[in-house]
């Protein structure tokens, strides 16, 4: 996805959670200082094939959620997912983050080759400047949810679990799985759940622009319908 098109849900994003795009800028300007770029055709094996986006949900921990990731031909993992995962003996080919849970991960996996999709926001500018310049750059991509610029891109997304099947999906995904996913997941806080409500949206704008569905939105496709209707009519 480029920009263009994902700017008005950002826009609603930001305001319906209250965030500054302006402070989204100064965190992009901030990592592109500390970034070189990333070819994304590096990413043209994940093609066709089944992509496990793992989610950080604690139902990941589950024999039935670990086999899903484990049988997919690439796992990309959010957070926290790539720690549950690699404990389980599961290979994870890409962990998608905003620093905030488990930079030590990140710096071991790229130190291993492992691409790491590093995400600066406005909230995140500490851990962006303590954190990207250990990782090593040849296998760290950096992402901003603002207008990409230079090494800094943007393919869609917000959350670390959303921004890793956008990725997914531009890097040409066949089937997209999703274990580890519970949007309501009743052990979060307030915020957390509404970033959550947001990552079920994207998911749902994702599918339509797919042309397909994901069972881990089958039981909230209903509301997320509903929901994508206000947001995306003209
Ligand atoms: N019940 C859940 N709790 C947390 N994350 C979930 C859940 N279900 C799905 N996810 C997805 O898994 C991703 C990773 O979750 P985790 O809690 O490990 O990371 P996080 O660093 O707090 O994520 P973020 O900063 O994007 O909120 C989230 O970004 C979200 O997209
Ligand atoms: N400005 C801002 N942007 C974000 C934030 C956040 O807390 N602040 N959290 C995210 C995923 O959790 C993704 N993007």
């Amino acid at each position: 996805m480029n920009f263009e098109t994902f700017e008005p849900v950002y826009e609603a994003i930001l305001a319906d959670l209250g965030f500054d795009r302006d402070a989204d800028e100064a965190a992009r300007d901030v990592a592109a200082g500390l970034s070189t770029p990333f070819d994304l055709s590096r990413f043209d094996g994940w093609e066709g094939r089944t992509v496990a986006v793992a989610g950080g949900a604690p139902c990941l921990r589950e024999d039935e959620e670990i086999r899903r990731a484990r049988e997919a031909d690439v796992v990309v993992a959010a957070s926290t997912a790539a720690d549950v995962l690699l404990e389980a003996g599961v290979a994870v080919d890409c962990l998608v983050t905003d620093l905030d849970k488990n930079p030590e991960t990140a710096v071991e996996l790229t130190e291993r080759g492992v691409p790491v999709a590093a995400h600066a926001h406005g909230d995140n500018v500490p851990a962006v400047r303590e954190w990207l310049p250990r990782f090593d750059a040849d296998h760290t991509l950096t992402t901003t949810q603002a207008a990409p610029v230079g090494p800094v891109y943007n393919v869609g997304g917000f959350t670390d679990g959303d921004r890793a099947a956008f990725l997914a999906d531009h890097a040409g995904a066949g089937r997209l799985t999703f274990p580890g996913w519970a949007f309501d997941d009743p052990e979060v806080d307030p915020m957390k759940a509404r970033k959550l409500a947001w990552a079920a949206r994207l998911l749902g704008w994702l599918e339509r622009l797919r042309g397909d569905r994901f069972a881990v939105l089958d039981d909230r496709r209903d509301r997320v319908d509903r929901e994508l209707e206000a947001l995306l009519e003209p």
